[in-house]
């Protein structure tokens, strides 16, 4: 068990959490879904780009999902070896970059990007749009035709001969398998009419933000079922499984203020987590100390904007101000997605593995969100 409030103590608040045992554990998991089928995962960073946490993941032998060079970059200082991008906005000067730093697998988004990839020698996989609903937050869809990703899968005739297999992505905290399998047979389907030794199936195993998770054994049954005469390599892209659940928010309850509902105010807003307020999320809140009152509350941030919410009309105990909070599941796009608003510093990040405490982020200090400013 974790104690939050300890780690609170020492390293102030807002913190990230990190377990590391966790983090191992699910990266086993998902391997299981795989067992007996030529596939390789590489980790989504854009769910969290921490090297020290990266390091981890090389350590489990996994690869890295880059869009980008800082994304790139934080692999390559984890020790990360096999590296595949992704993106709908490369440029040639980017491809020059990521070729130079031994790019391996290339996912290509429009049959406009694919002439800046002839002649270069990486593996080169459409993204090809299954259009397939997903059945998530439509901001976190990405597999019907109205999405900007990837060419409809009709369109790989036109260049089965320039690519090395295809790549699928139908979005993210997907929790039914039925849309994955439909989206994997399609693409079975094209590899084989074309002969493609590579599937890569994208990421968006949903995790259990409130009550409702993918099932991983019907994923495993499923897949081995779909593939299992598939004579090539599969690629799985995986971020929020991996990390979410391995990942904490810890905030301290600033003020409890009663209004005409009552409000538990928390020193990190929609800076440190914008999940609540882009999507709608839910995430599972600890109150650590509390009066042992239940109310029915809106936990909020301390910034100028009435969205500023990070859970709302929640059943909690009262908190005690002055201790802490913790908001679970914020291992994936939390940090990542954390930022400078109001003038907010960015959270400090702690890794806990056993016994082991270690600061893998210092608090950004105020100053320091000034220092690219000139005068
Ligand atoms: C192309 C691509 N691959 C992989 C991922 C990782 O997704 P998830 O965190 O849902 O596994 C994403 C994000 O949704 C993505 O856009
Ligand atoms: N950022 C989103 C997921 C989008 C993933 C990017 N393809 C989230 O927090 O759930």
């Amino acid at each position: 068990m974790i104690d939050f409030q300890k780690l609170a103590n020492e390293f102030g608040t807002p913190l990230y959490v990190y377990d590391a045992e966790k983090i191992r554990k699910r990266i086993k998991k998902a391997k299981t879904v795989f067992e007996g089928l030529d596939a390789e995962i590489v980790f989504a960073l854009k769910a969290n780009n921490n090297p020290a946490l990266l390091k981890i993941m090389a350590e489990e032998e996994i690869g890295a999902d880059v869009v980008s060079r800082g994304e790139l970059l934080a692999s390559k200082m984890a020790g990360m070896k096999r590296i595949l991008w992704n993106g709908n906005g490369k440029t040639h000067e980017d491809i020059t970059h990521f070729v130079n730093q031994g790019l391996n697998i290339v996912c290509i988004d429009s049959l406009q990007e694919l002439p800046l990839w002839d002649g270069v020698n990486v593996i080169k996989l459409l993204r090809v749009n299954p259009d397939v609903d997903a059945r998530t937050h439509p901001h976190i869809s990405t597999g019907l035709r109205a999405h900007k990703f990837g060419v409809p899968i009709e369109k790989v005739s036109e260049v089965a001969d320039r690519i090395d297999g295809i790549h699928l992505h139908i979005g993210s905290q997907i929790t039914d398998v039925e849309p994955f399998f439909d989206a994997y047979s399609k693409a079975l389907d094209c590899a084989k009419q074309y002969g493609f030794k590579y599937i890569d199936l994208g990421g968006g195993w949903g995790i259990d933000y409130e009550g409702k998770e993918l099932d991983i054994e019907r994923l495993q049954k499923g897949i081995s079922g779909i593939f299992a005469g598939f004579d090539g390599k599969l690629i799985a892209e995986l971020g929020r499984f991996i990390i979410g659940p391995a990942g904490y928010l810890v905030t301290k309850v600033v003020s409890v203020k009663p209004s005409e509902k009552i409000f538990i105010v928390t020193d990190a807003g929609m800076n440190a987590l914008i999940r609540p307020v882009l999507y709608d999320a839910h995430h599972r809140i600890q109150v650590l100390a509390s009066t042992k009152k239940t109310v029915t509350a809106d936990v909020v941030g301390p910034l100028c904007e009435s969205g500023d919410i990070l859970a709302r009309g929640r059943k909690l105990e009262v908190p005690i101000p002055g201790t802490a909070i913790v908001l679970e599941n914020a291992g994936a796009y939390g940090f990542s997605m954390a930022n400078n608003y109001n003038g907010m510093p960015f959270p400090a990040e702690v890794l806990v593995d056993g016994e082991e405490v270690k600061l893998i982020r210092r608090r950004q200090s105020i100053e320091e969100l000034f220092t690219n400013v000139k005068m």
